[in-house]
């Protein structure tokens, strides 16, 4: 089996390239892309070109526009890297008649209700990243290719940028801080979606009835409020340089802490279709997210017995 990777040193496209080394040999491209490999997604041409040379069986795209409030006044950009580049994915894939893995969003939706969000559900994303990334996922169903699409949220890692790191800064800086307690999700790692997709794929080869659309997080819910309390406790438990007491981490709604773009209320989803038709069983957020907080303290605070 022959993997093409792209966007390989974000939080997911990181993981991925552990998870899917022992599934076969993995070419891993960077936006900057190898040789005369072209994997920048503004570049259609030049990454059609790029799957046509190396005609990989399995194409995951882990590359995105994510910066969610940029995007409001970079909509060209968003557009062609969450948009129009899966689509280019998705044609070339179906020539080669290879799979294409791809990864959406929760802000696909617009936040209505409590109810966890099904995969058939009606969308109705309420900001720019939201529209590009449905956008990328129609693309990818109307061209007839071969196709996992991998819906999550709230995607963490111990490096690169994220809200738990953002907490972990903001806690050292500062004495108070206020944050979001309207918006409930679940907070999902970079290595528990990579290793669901390692296993997803496993069966996709085999079962060919299993593509298609399926939403894929961490089990239970919070909102970022209760989110930036877990990290913040678990952060001062650990000797982490906290400046602020509980208290002065204050719960806000969504209208009185202002961004450039809209964030649904509601994110919960539901991912039954995933867990029955794979054989898998989501954790809570919780194990993945103290996982990640215990590799940052260890990488970067100093060890008592050291
Ligand atoms: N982050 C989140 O909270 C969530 C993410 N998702 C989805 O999950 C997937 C993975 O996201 P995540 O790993 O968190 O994202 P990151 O932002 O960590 O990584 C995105 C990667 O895409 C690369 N990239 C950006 N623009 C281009 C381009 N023009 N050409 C090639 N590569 C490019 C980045 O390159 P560089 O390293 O050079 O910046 C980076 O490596 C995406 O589809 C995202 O939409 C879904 C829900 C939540
Ligand atoms: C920094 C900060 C943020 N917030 C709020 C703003 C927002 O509602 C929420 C999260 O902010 P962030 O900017 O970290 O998260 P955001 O970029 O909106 O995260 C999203 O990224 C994209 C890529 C996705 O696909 C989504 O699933 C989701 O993970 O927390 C506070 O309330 N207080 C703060 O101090
Ligand atoms: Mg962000």
């Amino acid at each position: 089996m022959h993997f093409l990777l792209l966007g390989g040193e974000g939080q997911l496209g990181w993981e991925l390239r552990r998870a899917l080394a022992p599934l076969g040999t993995l070419i891993a491209l960077t936006r900057r892309g190898e040789r005369d490999l072209s994997a920048d997604l503004t570049q259609p041409n030049a990454l059609a070109a790029t799957i046509r040379d190396l005609a990989p069986n399995i194409v995951i795209n882990a590359a995105a526009y994510t910066a969610v409030d940029r995007a409001e006044s970079e909509r060209e950009q968003a557009y062609a890297i969450n948009a129009a580049a899966p689509g280019v994915l998705a044609s070339e894939a179906k020539s080669i008649g290879g799979l294409l893995v791809h990864y959406s969003t929760d802000y696909v939706f617009d936040g209505s209700g409590d109810r966890p969000w099904q995969e058939d559900d009606p969308t109705g994303p309420l900001n720019v990243y939201g529209r590009t990334k449905l956008e990328g996922e129609r693309a990818i169903q109307e061209s007839g290719c071969r196709h996992l699409i991998l819906r999550t949220s709230w995607v963490y890692a111990a490096r690169r940028k994220n809200f738990i790191r953002t907490m972990l800064r903001l806690a050292a800086e500062r004495e108070s801080l206020q944050v979001v307690d309207d918006q409930y999700g679940a907070p999902t790692g970079a290595e528990l979606i990579a290793d669901a997709t390692a296993l997803a794929i496993r069966q996709c080869l085999t079962q060919q009835q299993e593509d298609g659309l399926y939403h894929l997080a961490a089990s239970g819910e919070a909102t970022w409020f209760t989110y930036a309390q877990h990290i913040i406790r678990a952060a001062r438990d650990a000797g982490w340089p906290v400046r602020m007491s509980d208290d002065a981490i204050r719960p806000v709604s969504s209208d009185a802490f202002q961004t450039a773009a809209k964030r649904p209320h509601n994110s919960r989803l539901d991912t039954t279709r995933l867990e029955s038709t794979f054989g898998l069983n989501m954790p809570d957020w919780r194990i993945g997210v103290d996982r990640a907080l215990n590799e940052i303290f260890a990488c970067e605070l100093p060890q008592k017995d050291a």
